[in-house]
This record gives structure tokens, sequence and C-alpha cells, in this order.
């Protein structure tokens, strides 16, 4: 149901993001922010850092600052309801890393279909705009998303590391972890399992391999109504932004795929009233029904694939000489790119939930 170009998503907030990994910059535009928001450059840096390149025996050594200038859309500390521009600069480039790649297939990555469909026109370099680096501008709009709902309804989205590889965390995630996410390189609230999540991914590392791993998101503080019947249900549009991220393959919403394997009075989530207010015993549904928010917390996983740049030998195809050929993937590459992954999935679930509290009246064009 897209009737915007790739680049852009929402339809009351819309972010469109450019750049590529190896140019001169990667930024977004977020336009429909209401007015009046407090807003300064600390607030969308906060967020970056928790997903910046190079800080980790666990993630890229790519070095980069990633310090955000917003160039629009903010006057005396707030914003104006302009649209508002944001840029980080690409500083850290090794474009003589894929050389190789233009004519030796990557295993598992975008680099074929996209050079076939723009007929060798696409920047090639460090993945261009299909890199993970582009994570960074849904973190750039995703940020003021954040402090927006926020503010406005205190509504709060976290998003944690709960599985890598075949490691799960051991423990049952409540909100008082909260403040553990961010408390190891991991991004598991679980000390304990992050140790030997930790463990993993430098093993994986020694191996010349990459793992992949689930975030599981939480967002408490939504009001009942959010999202449209049938085409504009919250489902549909988290995943439709869910699947803008590099390298994920699933989304599930509360039971998910589980839930498919017991029965209705099982799956069903009883309605019960406490202190005078509708709520469900459980959330089984994870607080959508009809793709609408019915006030229980939103629930839902995502599940990433081992990254695909490895340094281990694997066959491919050379479309030059047009023969079999043999690549280990060059560059500086996240063995897992999931413990740099909960502030990009915050990004998301924020952006399109800030959309539809737009949309449906709950935001209005000032605070
Ligand atoms: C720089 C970032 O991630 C990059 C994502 C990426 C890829 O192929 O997706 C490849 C690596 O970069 P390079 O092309 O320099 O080897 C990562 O470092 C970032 O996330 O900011």
């Amino acid at each position: 149901m897209r009737s915007v170009p790739g680049s852009s998503m929402g339809r009351r907030l819309v972010l469109t993001t450019f750049g590529e990994s190896h140019g001169k910059c990667v930024g977004a535009v977020l336009d429909g922010c209401p007015a009046g928001l407090k807003l300064e450059e600390g607030d969308i840096q906060g967020m970056l850092d928790q997903r910046r390149p190079g800080q980790s025996a666990i993630s890229t050594q790519r070095a980069e600052g990633d310090k955000v200038e917003i160039l629009s859309g903010v006057f005396r500390g707030s914003t104006t309801g302009a649209p508002i521009a944001m840029i980080i600069w690409n500083r850290d480039q090794r474009s003589t890393d894929y050389e190789e790649l233009k004519t030796k297939l990557r295993p598992g990555h975008s680099d074929y279909p996209a050079m076939i469909k723009y007929k060798g026109h696409n920047d090639y370099r460090g993945g261009g705009r299909f890199s993970g680096r582009l994570t960074a501008t849904l973190v750039m709009g995703g940020a003021i998303a954040r402090k927006l709902l926020g503010a406005a309804l205190d509504v709060q989205t976290h998003s944690y590391v709960s599985q890598i590889g075949k490691v799960a965390m051991g423990k049952r995630f409540t909100e008082k972890m909260i403040p553990d996410i961010y408390g190891n390189d991991v991004r598991c609230p679980d000390p304990e399992a992050a140790a030997l999540m930790r463990a993993a991914i430098l093993g994986a590392r020694r191996d010349m391999d990459s793992l992949g791993g689930m975030i599981e998101s939480v967002t408490t503080g939504l009001p009942v109504g959010l999202g449209e019947p049938v085409f504009g249900s919250l489902e549909s549009d988290i995943s439709s932004g869910v699947f803008s991220i590099p390298s994920v393959k699933g989304v599930e919403f509360g039971s998910g795929f589980a839930g498919s394997e017991s029965t209705g009075s099982q799956n069903n989530d009883t309605f019960v009233l406490r202190d005078g207010a509708v709520q469900t015993r459980t959330n089984n549904a994870g607080g959508i029904l009809g793709g609408i928010s019915i006030g229980m917390p939103l629930t839902l996983r995502v599940a990433f694939k081992p990254a695909s740049s490895i340094p281990r030998e694997q066959p491919t195809v050379d479309i030059k000489s047009g023969k079999d050929a043999v690549l280990s993937v060059k560059g500086r590459h996240d063995p897992c790119v999931v413990p740099r992954a909960p502030p990009v999935v915050d990004s998301v679930v924020a952006l399109v939930l800030a959309d539809h509290a737009l949309l449906g009246g709950f935001i209005g064009p000032v605070l």
C-alpha cells in the first residue's frame, strides 16, 4: 500500500532518508512534526550514540563520530512545524575493500539484485543505499518521534536483544529491567545471558562467520484506538517499517507464530476491570486487535538473519569472467548486527505510532 517512493515512510509524519554508506553523508528529513516540541541535537545524539559503529569488540571497527547536525525546523529550542532536516557526515570510508565485489557476487547481500535492477548505476561501495549504515537515518527521525510520543501522550518504547544465535535470554522481561538494557554492549537486560551472547558473537568472529538474533520491543502508555482498519492496521504499518531495517527477515506480534499452535480458549485475552479501566488478563494479542491498539502494551519480536558479509571463503560466481569463483569478503563488518539494532527498532516503532497518533487526532499540529 505504499503511495510514496521507497525512501519515505509515513502519512502525517513523513520521514525521507538520503545518503549512501560511502557517499559524503547520510541524513533524513522529518516532515509533519507538530510545532512546540522542545528539541535539541542532544535528544537525537543520545539514540545515535547507542547505534554508532566502532564502540565495541563485537561490532564493526569502522570509526564514525555520527555527530548529528539539525539544519532546519527548530527555532529557539522548539520545533516550528516545518520540515526537520538532519545530517551526519561519513568520515571513515575504505572503498577499496569493495573493488572485488564489482564482479564477484556477495552471497546473502543485496549487491546482486541492486546491480541488475539499476543496470550497474547503483553505488556498490559499502552496499551504498542498502548498507546497515542507513539505519542511522531511521534513528534521526525515530528519536524525534519517540520524544513526541513521550511529551504528548506519555507513550514509551523500549527494545532489547532477547536472543543471539541459539542463546536466548533466561529471564522473563519486566519493565523493571528497562534501565539495564544498555548496561552491556549486547543490549540484553539479562546480564548472565548477555555474557553468553557476547562469547557467542566473539566465537563467530573468530570462526570468520556471523550470527543473527532476535529483538523484542515493548511500548507502554498507548491509548485505545491507534491504527486503521484493513490496510492501515498497526501490524501492517509497523511490519512495513521494521522490514526497512537491513537483515530483518521476520516479525511477530504478541503470541505470534506460537499462537498458531494454541486454541482459541488459550489464546484469547479475557477482559477484566482494573481500577475501573478495561484491561486484558494476558496479552497474546500484543496490544492490537483488528489492527487497532487496545491500551495494553504493544509487543513485537523482530528476527534478524546472520550478517551476510563474512571473511570466511564462500563459493560464488564472477559475472565478468562468467566463471565460478571464491570470495572472502573484506571490510570492517559486524559479526552480528543485532546488538546495534535496538535503537533502530525503537525508532521505527515510534515513527509508525507517532504517524498514527497524528492521523487519529491523538496529537494536534501544535503541542
Ligand atoms: C558504518 C556502519 O556500518 C557499516 C555497514 C556495512 C554494511 O555492509 O551494511 C558495512 C560496514 O562498513 P564498511 O562499508 O566501511 O565496511 C559497516 O561498518 C554503520 O552502521 O554506521
